[in-house]
């Protein structure tokens, strides 16, 4: 069976073919665009001729838990959806009716709120006037759940334990940030909630803000509601604070440059995903493993690093029992200088056997080559 995967992001659309459960075929646009996605999906279509079915990524499903084939009906309830994820709900809509016009298969809305789906009351609820709560379906329905469940059967093949058993905090750092404390096989609280706009900072999103400051920017006249929703979705974040277009990359070359807005972005941006780190510390009764995965976590092993090496010295390590680990990524094992399971030449911040982990990581141990690598395998020791 050959089934195509659209994943459109805020930042980019990828594009995967999939054969068995592997990946035979991708392409990635450098936008979160549709028409800039049309000739890339058209050559892979072309390229892996036939395609049996397709699945497009809808990071807003309410509470559906499972794939649903996109009809009318359904197609009709996702646009409803748009106002709780501008961002993303009207690019994949306009991907799955462009994936529809070359693939004659079925086409699948997969949902990434459906791995939060099962979230304990106590991290859903919003402490709101429960008129507005049940007439609304206010709730935190968490993001990136595609991510998680990816990043969750990949860290279960790496340590070679079961997924169900696994206790994790998922960190997805990408033009989106969330952070997910996983267990018996899904979400059980994370830091997005109604819509991908709540929790850590954000490359275009502010992530959470006192409520109070915007009644208080509301009233003042300083914006309106649309003015706040365009600010808080794509003015704001590393974008917002540096003044340009978010994107990790640059506001690293800006900081190196010595500018001292992009040197407090950073700052902000890793305090803020520690501080969410450790709340969903709290979630667990135990940690098995720190995960990152997504765009920035893939390439940006030094500041990985930096986020992790004061992750101790900020209150949240150590945690006893922990391995960390980057468990997901196309390119987990190829680069940077960081000590994680993403480095090239090796080291891990893994303890060897059950020995508790220490944080900050102490001597660093050496990797064998094989982990990190994309073929599954079951985990190694690292050697002492
Ligand atoms: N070498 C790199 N290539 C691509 N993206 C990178 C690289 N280094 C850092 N990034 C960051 O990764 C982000 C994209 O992450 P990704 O998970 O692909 O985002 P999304 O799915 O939200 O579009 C970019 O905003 C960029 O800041
Ligand atoms: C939910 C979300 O923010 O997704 P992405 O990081 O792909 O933009
Ligand atoms: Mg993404």
């Amino acid at each position: 069976m050959r089934v195509l995967t659209v994943n459109p992001g805020s930042s980019s659309v990828k594009l995967s073919v999939v054969e068995d459960g592997r990946e035979v075929d991708r392409a990635t646009v450098a936008a979160a665009s549709a028409a800039r996605a049309r000739q890339p999906l058209a050559d892979l279509v072309v390229r892996r001729h036939p395609i049996d079915a397709a699945g497009v990524r809808f990071v807003h499903g309410g509470l559906s838990t499972d794939p649903v084939p996109l009809d009318h009906a359904e197609t009709a309830r996702l646009t409803a959806l748009t106002p709780l994820a501008p961002l993303h709900q009207p690019l994949s809509l306009e991907l799955a009716e462009l994936v529809a016009e070359v693939v004659p298969g079925p086409v699948y809305a997969c949902f990434d709120t459906a791995f939060h789906a099962r979230m304990p009351e106590s991290a859903a609820h919003y402490a709101l006037p429960r008129s507005w709560v049940r007439e609304h379906e206010l709730r935190r329905y968490g993001f990136h759940g595609l991510s998680c469940a990816s990043a969750l059967r990949r860290t279960a093949e790496l340590l070679d334990r079961e997924p169900a058993g696994l206790r994790l905090v998922c960190c997805h750092i990408g033009a989106g940030v969330s952070v997910t404390a996983v267990r018996d096989g899904h979400g059980v609280d994370t830091s997005m909630g109604f819509t991908p706009l709540e929790g850590a900072v954000m490359a275009t999103r502010s992530g959470s803000v006192d409520p109070g400051l915007l009644l208080y920017l509301l009233r003042s006249g300083v914006t309106d509601a649309a003015g706040l929703d365009d600010a808080l979705d794509r003015g704001s974040g590393l974008a917002g604070m540096t003044g340009t277009g978010g994107d990790v990359r640059d506001v690293l070359a800006a900081r190196d440059r010595g500018d001292p807005d992009a040197r407090t972005a950073i700052e902000v941006y890793l305090h803020r995903l520690r501080r969410e780190i450790g709340a969903m510390v709290a979630s667990l009764d135990r940690l098995d493993a720190l995960v990152f995965t997504g765009g920035v976590a893939e390439h940006q092993p030094a500041l990985l690093a930096e986020l992790c090496e004061r992750l101790g010295s900020s209150g949240c390590g150590p945690i006893p029992g922990a391995w960390p680990l980057t468990a997901t990524g196309r390119s987990a094992g190829r680069t940077g200088p960081c000590g994680c399971w993403s480095c090239p030449r090796g080291r891990a911040w893994r303890s060897p056997g059950r020995r508790p982990w220490r944080w900050p990581p102490g001597p660093r141990v050496p990797v064998d080559p094989a982990i990190g690598d994309e073929r599954p395998q079951r985990a190694r020791r690292a050697r002492p």
